[in-house]
Parts: structure tokens; sequence; C-alpha cells
């Protein structure tokens, strides 16, 4: 039995990673206390799926501390893999905790591994690597996990599938569904830049046409159009960007748009739009997009709305940690002014056809 540590209880740590690892010794560290406590007080919880999708799964047998408790350090100095889903920003954190842990490791090897969405985000860790021990390589989330505040059970898509960086990490893991990739890299990018692509279009237009339930905005007819726009041209731009035929990216972007509109995944546009800073970044789901069709002497007008509606939901919750234009400030001149003129009608509520017109 293996000594496993998920960095992150949260909705990915707790309803996802933990699956793949049901016979080991598994340990959640997070610096939330009240989630700590609850798991600490409460033996059991579920993992459910859609109605008639899935058995729900009971996991028990799991520790819980705080990450920086002597405790949650000695589980990192214990670990045979630590894995961490925290969410991008708060990795350098995780990084200082990870240290106290490999101080107090008098074991040998370790393998840590990333379950978070974003390009190049091992990036964060890399000092770790200054020890010989560790092993640093990131996996792909294709699995959507969704919890509420108030309970420990989360609800989740009905998906078992972890591919993670072989070549980084230099050896194949043992365990069921986690899959070795040897291009993780462009398998990531083109996860960002389709699923996490479409999953901005739901949100911010959701957002703006004043969705709650994601699925509800992911079906609706206008919202439909501008995704189908933006696939139209982005799809072709991937393939070929990345060397992949246009089946293989179809059937991709055709999984994403299916779950988005799968109402038995009751998600939120809340979940989906949150960190907007982070995602209106440079190598993020709605600019890096934007790079690659313009690369390839394309135009999307419906990912420049979407561009517009994501500044749209920071001003709207104060969430902009910069100036608009200088979120833009990259794209070409024409783009940027399109994309004030949509900001514009969206701000006199206009209806989105009309925008596009
Ligand atoms: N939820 C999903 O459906 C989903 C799907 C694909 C990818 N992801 C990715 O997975 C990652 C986690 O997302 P999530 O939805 O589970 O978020 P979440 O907010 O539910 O959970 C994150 C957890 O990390 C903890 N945390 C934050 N900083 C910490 C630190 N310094 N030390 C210890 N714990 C810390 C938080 O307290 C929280 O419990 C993100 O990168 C997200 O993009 C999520
Ligand atoms: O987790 P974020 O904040 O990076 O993005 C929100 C959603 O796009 C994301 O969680 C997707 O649902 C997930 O990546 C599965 O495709």
């Amino acid at each position: 039995m293996s000594n496993v540590v998920i960095i992150g209880a949260g909705q990915t740590g707790r309803g996802y990673l933990n699956r793949f690892f049901q016979s080991e010794s598994i340990t959640f560290l997070d610096k939330d206390e009240e989630l700590i406590h609850s798991l600490q007080t409460e033996p059991c919880y579920h993992v459910s799926f859609g109605p008639g999708e899935r058995k729900p799964l009971a996991l028990e047998n799991y520790n819980a501390y705080l990450i920086d408790s002597e405790d949650g350090i000695q589980a990192m100095a214990d670990a045979d893999l630590i894995m961490v889903s925290v969410g991008k920003k708060n990795l350098k954190d995780v990084a200082v905790s990870l240290k106290k842990g490999l101080e107090a490791r008098t074991k040998d090897d370790i393998d840590i591994l990333t379950a978070e969405n974003g390009v190049n985000v091992k990036q964060d860790l890399m000092e770790l690597c200054e020890d010989q021990r560790v092993h640093l390589a990131e996996a792909i989330v294709f699995c959507t996990t969704i919890g509420e505040k108030w309970s420990l059970d989360i609800l989740s898509q009905n998906l078992d599938y972890l591919p993670y960086d072989v070549v980084a990490l230099g050896h194949t893991l043992p365990y069921e569904n986690m899959v070795a990739e040897e291009k993780l890299d462009v398998l990531m990018q083109r996860k960002i830049y389709t699923y996490n692509c479409i999953s901005a279009v739901v949100s911010y237009l959701g957002y703006y046409k004043k969705y709650e339930v994601y699925s509800d905005a992911a079906n609706d007819a206008e919202i439909v159009s501008c995704i189908e726009g933006i696939l139209k041209t982005l799809n072709h731009c991937i393939c070929e960007e990345y060397h992949i035929s246009a089946k293989e990216q179809k059937e991709f972007s055709d999984m994403a748009v299916d779950k988005f509109q799968n109402r038995n995944i009751v998600d939120s546009i809340e979940r989906n739009a949150r960190d907007v800073d982070r995602k209106l970044g440079a190598t993020e789901r709605i600019m890096a997009p934007l790079a690659i069709v313009r690369k390839h002497d394309q135009s999307s007008p419906e990912l420049l709305l979407t561009a517009a509606s994501a500044l749209y939901y920071g001003k709207m919750t104060k969430t902009l940690l910069k100036t608009e234009a200088e979120y833009i400030a990259d794209l070409p001149e024409e783009w940027q002014k399109e994309i004030v003129e949509d900001l514009e009608a969206l701000g006199q509520k206009k209806d989105i056809a009309d925008i596009l017109k």
C-alpha cells in the first residue's frame, strides 16, 4: 500500500483524485480549517453521478490535516505520491509547504503531480526539483466535480481518466485509469483552448444572459450559435497548430459540448466564471485561442465577444485586477476596437445576435 497525499481537499481533490487510490492510504491536506475539521470528524462521504449513470461511491479510510501542521508536514515527509489540486494561483504557497515536508523527509524518491487547469503550471513548483528525490509532472483533469460549502459530498461527471506527463515524471504509475501521456503539453493546450474556451463562452455569455445553472446557458440557442461559430474557425486552426486530424479535434470538441449541455451535471455559472483575471491571461482559454486564430489568418467575432463578456463579468463583479485595455493590449488594434465596441453594447444590454450583426 502506498502513502498518497492529496493537497487540496476541494472539489477535484476529494471528489475526483481520491478515486484513483481507493486501495491506498490517503491523506488530505488543506489550509481550510473548517474543511479539515469536517474530514476529521465525518468518517465517510459520497461522490454521486447523474441519475442512472453510476452507483455513488462511498469514500472512507482517509486522514486529513492542516497542511502546515506537524501531522501535515509528516504526511508529506512519508508520502510516496503527492497530488496537488489547489488552483494555479495557490501553487507558490504550496511550494513553501512542500519544502517543509521535503526537509523532514528521510525516505527516497517522491512523485509530485499537479492536477490543475493551466499551461505549464508545474513551473511554480520547479524549485522543488533542486531536491534530486523529487519527480515533478502535470496531470490533466477532464472530469467536472461540483461541491457545496455545507457538505463533503460531491456531484461528479462520470469519467475516470487522468492523463499524466510520463516524460517529465520519468516512469509510469501503477494506478488504474491514470494514463501515461507522452505529449501532455499538447493535450493540455488543446484541453484549455477547446474545453475551457467553450466553458468561457458558456460562463461569460451565460452570466450576461443572467443564467445561474451552467447547463441552461450551454443549451441557450444564442450561446450554442456562438459556440458553433467559434468551433468552426478554432477547430481548424487547432488542427493546423498541433497537427491533429479534423476528425480527432471534432470529436474532442463534441465531447466538451456534450458534457457542458448535460443537465445531469448540475454545475453553476459562478464556479465556471471564477478567477476571471486568470482566465484572461495570455496562455489561457480566451487570449491563447485568439492568438492561434490570428496566427492562422482567421478571425472570430464570437470569440472577441467572449473576451468582451469576460471583461463585462469582471467589471460587474469588480474582480478585474487591471484596466480593461491592459487585458487586450496584445491583440491587433482592430480586434481591440471590436472588443471595446462589444463591451459597450453589452453595457447597453443589447441582444447577442444584434451585437454580432
Ligand atoms: N472542479 C472541477 O470540475 C475542475 C475540473 C477540471 C480542473 N479543475 C482544476 O482543479 C483545480 C482545483 O479546483 P477545485 O474545483 O477542486 O477547487 P476548490 O476550490 O474546490 O478546491 C481547492 C482547495 O485547495 C485548497 N487550497 C488552496 N490553497 C491551498 C494551500 N496553499 N494549501 C493547501 N490547500 C490549499 C482550498 O482550501 C480548497 O479546499 C483548479 O486548478 C481547477 O482549475 C477543476
Ligand atoms: O477550473 P477553472 O476555474 O480553471 O475553469 C472552470 C471550468 O472551465 C473548468 O473547471 C472545467 O469545467 C473543467 O476544466 C472541465 O473541463
